[in-house]
């Protein structure tokens, strides 16, 4: 069920006091589809997607020594230090006004990981892993024709040591947090995001029983109504 965030006092900017947000991580190996499903989950499920990589692209048009510094370690196939996306990826969630987000290319690496924690500390309901084989995700990367200075041999190559040497390590990490939930991305687009729908509806499930008990036990009418409901027909009260 979607967890009621506490905010903390120190933020600079927050997320109003005991709204509940909900977080989703989306990841998986460059090339393996996390931006093309994030955008069906948006217009089924009315997620926000903040997609780690467009925030720092972004940054780098912006002319300024950081983004200098962050158009070199992309070139590279290096990660940013993770005070930075955790900062960008803050400031987009508290500009966007919702309170669902997708969070896609994120955490990369353990250190994202605890960056986040540390600093924005909301618990993801669930981290989507989008796994697709490695022959599979090169063909995508050099047929997607978006002019990216990544998607060359050489930098493809390096993402995808980073993705085996640092990002592993989070997905076992949500793995044994029983956080995890792994659909194969080598298929066509609909068909991954079948089993990308029956996940998230997981979660809509949830949360309506959640709210359904929830409005049940604070609107007086309501339990006034069961109350009779119980009385009438000799049920025993099961709702708490
Ligand atoms: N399931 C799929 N089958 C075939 N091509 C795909 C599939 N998913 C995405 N693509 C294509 O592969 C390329 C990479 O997809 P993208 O969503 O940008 O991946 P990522 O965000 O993980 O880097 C894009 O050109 C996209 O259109
Ligand atoms: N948390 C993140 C996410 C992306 N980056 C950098 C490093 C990645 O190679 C690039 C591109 O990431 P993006 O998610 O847009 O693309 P791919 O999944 O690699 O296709 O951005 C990062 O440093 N830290």
């Amino acid at each position: 069920m979607a967890e009621v965030v506490e905010v903390h006092k120190d933020w600079s900017g927050s997320f109003p006091s005991g709204k509940k947000i909900t977080v989703v991580f989306v990841i998986g190996g460059p090339g393996s589809g996390k931006g093309t499903q994030c955008a069906k989950i948006v217009s089924h499920f009315g997620f926000t997607h903040l997609s780690a990589g467009d925030l720092l692209r972004e940054e780098v048009k912006s002319d300024t020594e950081q983004g200098t510094m962050i158009k070199n370690l992309m070139h590279e196939g290096k990660l940013v230090p993770s005070e930075i996306i955790v900062r960008l990826l803050l400031k987009a969630m508290l500009a966007s006004g919702n309170d669902k987000f997708l969070i896609d290319g994120f955490p990369r690496n353990e250190e994202n990981r605890e960056a986040y924690e540390k600093i924005i500390k909301i618990e993801p309901e669930f981290v989507l892993l989008i796994d697709c084989s490695r022959e599979e995700m090169e063909r995508r990367i050099l047929h997607r024709n978006q002019g990216r200075d990544d998607d060359n041999m050489e930098t493809i190559r390096r993402r995808f040591e980073v993705f085996q040497q640092s990002t592993l390590p989070v997905i076992q990490h949500y793995e044994k947090m029983g956080k995890l939930r792994r659909v194969d991305g080598d298929r066509q687009p609909d068909m991954v995001f079948e089993d990308v729908k029956a996940v998230f509806a997981q979660l809509n499930t949830q949360a309506n029983q959640g709210s359904n008990v929830s409005r049940a036990q604070t609107n007086p009418f309501k339990r006034w109504f069961l109350d009779l409901f119980c009385s009438c027909f000799d049920v025993a009260d099961r709702r708490n």
